[in-house]
């Protein structure tokens, strides 16, 4: 069966073709193939990465000093002539865009995750093209998701896309940093993301991209977790995106898991960065991991983090192993107090008992590999 609504997501290392401009030649070339995908009726959503590149282009390679607020500057500057560039592209294949500059903020909180979310829904019903980047200008390290891997599977959520496209400057992942190893090999199908898998994803060392492989293993795995396919393949290949649509072998492929999670345990997942962690002993390990149960007080040996009722966590084992993600029902404070306890035996705190699960199984997503 073809796909339905397909995110592409454009590294720097594609936009720049590994130079220190943007290479509008090749951006033309992405345009015309994503423009060729969307006359056969698949809807397209892309994310561009390219912005701090553009504004470098653009100023001419000012020297300042490597501080948040220059790159801010740069993305600022960088945003603007990226923007206009994608419009007068796909302006030749009569195409309009849209664009949405997001920050974590608007996937964390529920309300604007579903602003945003009603937004590409709009564009893309109108056969404008949804164009998401970072808002660079405005984020800090502490509300920034990051990187465009992380955003492009937040935004194939976002948008229940049925395909990811990671395009990048190397093949697809490979079993070894190509850059660094002439022999390593191309992974061409990936059934599960695990340990092993994410040793061989290093990071980016051209200077352009942000996160390298590791990233798009994340990426790749919030996004098959939420039942979406994923592909990681070269920008440059000849008529890259209509072959990965078409099911062709390019690149790396990751299938969906079979039951994909809800759409609340999507956002668990994808939207609230973790505020703290709760150290759990191995029969809660085996509970929450195993037998899919809450997890209760007293499983949790210690509590790292300051964080309030609602809060997101991660459960992680002794040795330090991120078990699952999930929200809690009560504040550090009060699952400290608790947790020194016998589960039997907790006295509602500051005047409320929200039951004996910490976090609910209901309210948790359980990472199991
Ligand atoms: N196992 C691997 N397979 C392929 N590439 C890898 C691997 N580990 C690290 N990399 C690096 O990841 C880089 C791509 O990521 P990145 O530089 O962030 O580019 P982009 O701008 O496309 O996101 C490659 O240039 C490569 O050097
Ligand atoms: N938001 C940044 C890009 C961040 C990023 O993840 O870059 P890349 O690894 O090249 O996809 C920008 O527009 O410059």
């Amino acid at each position: 069966m073809g796909y339905r609504r397909v995110v592409v997501k454009l590294g720097t290392s594609v936009l720049t073709s590994g130079s220190k401009k943007l290479d509008k030649a090749h951006m033309v070339e992405l345009a015309r193939q994503m423009a060729t995908l969307m006359r056969a009726g698949v809807e397209v959503v892309l994310c561009t990465s390219g912005a701090i590149a553009a504004g470098r282009e653009h100023l001419q390679y000012p020297v300042f000093p490597d501080t948040m607020a220059n790159k801010q500057l740069l993305a600022a500057v960088g945003q603007s002539q990226l923007i206009l560039a994608w419009s007068q592209l796909f302006s030749i294949y009569g195409l309009h865009v849209g664009q949405l500059l997001l920050t974590r903020a608007d996937l964390q909180d529920r309300e604007r995750y579903l602003n945003a979310r009603d937004t590409l829904n709009a564009l893309l019903a109108n056969n404008i093209v949804p164009i998401i980047n970072e808002n660079d200008a405005v984020a800090t390290n502490e509300i920034k998701v990051g990187d465009n891997d992380n955003l492009s599977a937040r935004a194939a959520l976002l948008c229940d896309a049925d395909l990811l496209i990671l395009l990048t400057d190397q093949k697809g992942l490979f079993d070894a940093d190509p850059r660094t190893n002439p022999d390593a090999q191309l992974i061409k199908q990936v059934a599960n993301i695990d340990d092993s898998l994410r040793l061989l994803a290093g990071g980016s060392v051209s200077g352009l991209g942000t996160g390298g492989m590791a990233t798009k293993l994340e990426a790749a795995d919030i996004a098959r977790r939420a039942g979406i396919e994923v592909v990681i393949a070269s920008g440059h290949h000849p008529d890259v995106i209509a072959k990965v649509a078409d099911r062709e072998s390019v690149g790396t492929h990751f299938s969906a898991i079979e039951n994909p999670l809800e759409s609340r345990k999507q956002w668990i997942l994808a939207g609230p960065a973790a505020q703290g962690k709760l150290i759990v002993d191995a029969g809660a390990s085996s509970a929450v991991v195993a037998n899919g149960r809450s997890l209760l007080s007293k499983g949790i040996i210690a509590v790292e983090g300051k964080f309030e009722r609602g809060a997101t966590l991660l459960i992680v084992d002794q040795k330090g192993k991120v078990l699952a993600k999930g929200i809690s029902r009560y504040c550090a404070h009060d699952v400290l107090k608790i947790s020194g306890k016998h589960s039997n035996d907790i006295e509602p705190l500051l005047g409320y008992d929200y039951g004996d699960a910490i976090i609910h199984r209901n309210d948790m997503v359980v990472l199991d590999n």
